[in-house]
């Protein structure tokens, strides 16, 4: 069976269920992972659990060093990832603590470190991305949500903003304009720095606020982590029935 890992973001600090029986603090030639990676049973798999943000939360979207992660999780010979992902929801299926499995991103991002492919001594490399999501966890993932009762929408472009400032109404009306669905913060370069690392990789997301001018008023931190707390219940339901199957 291939060797998991979930890296949990915003709302995702701790997995709950998780028995750990292994930390590791790994360095990397790219500096130091967000945290430990945590290896323990969840639900009778072993799982290698990584917080994006660290543990406290306290490293912004912008300042993740998403390569020692990726990297990282490939020394412990990870071979898929599932990334959750707190978002703002653009279109209108994507209301407050729903879930998408995005099949596609735009990146938006900008001064991040965002390849191993670098050197001057490293043949240079262009790495396929038409489909920046693995099919095939992304498929599992819909599957087990069907198992757990849980509507998701299996679809969504993923809008990846360089935060920390959330959007302004005109930005979210350009990524909507642009096909996004889904806003985040760290969708990328996680997702292709995978990919590099030959790591299959999909996505929970789940919806913490409709995003910047969708509603009236302000987004307040209070809304966000109400919502978050029904949906991360959920996303730990999918997790749940993606590792029975
Ligand atoms: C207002 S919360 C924004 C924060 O939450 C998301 O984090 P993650 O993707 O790690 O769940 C988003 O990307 C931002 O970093
Ligand atoms: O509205 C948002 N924008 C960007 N990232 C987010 N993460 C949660 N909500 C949002």
């Amino acid at each position: 069976m291939s060797r998991l890992a979930i890296i949990g973001g915003t709302g995702l600090t701790q997995l709950e269920g998780l028995k750990i029986v292994k930390r590791d603090t790994v360095t990397t030639p790219y500096g130091r992972p967000s945290a430990e990676f945590l290896t323990g049973d969840l639900y009778g798999r072993e799982v290698i659990f990584l917080a994006r943000h660290g543990n406290p939360h306290s490293i912004p979207p912008h300042k993740i060093n998403y390569r020692a992660n990726l990297y990282g999780l490939k020394q412990l010979g990870v071979e898929q990832i599932i990334a959750v992902a707190a978002v703002g929801g653009i279109t209108s299926e994507m209301g407050p603590a729903r879930i998408a499995i995005p099949d596609q991103i735009i990146d938006y991002t900008y001064d991040r470190k965002h390849t191993f492919f670098e050197d001057q001594d490293d043949p240079v490399t262009h790495i396929d991305f038409t489909y920046p999501y693995s099919q095939n966890l992304r498929t599992g993932l819909i599957k087990a949500a069907a198992k757990a009762n849980i509507q998701v929408s299996p679809l969504g472009t993923y809008g990846c903003t360089q935060g920390p400032r959330l959007e302004t109404t005109a930005e979210i009306r350009r990524m909507e304009r642009d096909g996004c669905d889904l806003v985040g913060m760290t969708g990328m370069p996680e997702a292709a720095l995978a990919r590099e690392l030959g790591i299959d990789y999909a996505a929970l997301a789940v919806v913490a606020n409709w995003a910047a001018g969708k509603t009236e008023g302000e987004i307040t931190m209070a809304e966000i982590e109400q919502h978050l707390h029904k949906g991360m219940a959920d996303a730990g339901e999918i997790l749940k029935q993606f590792i029975a199957a």
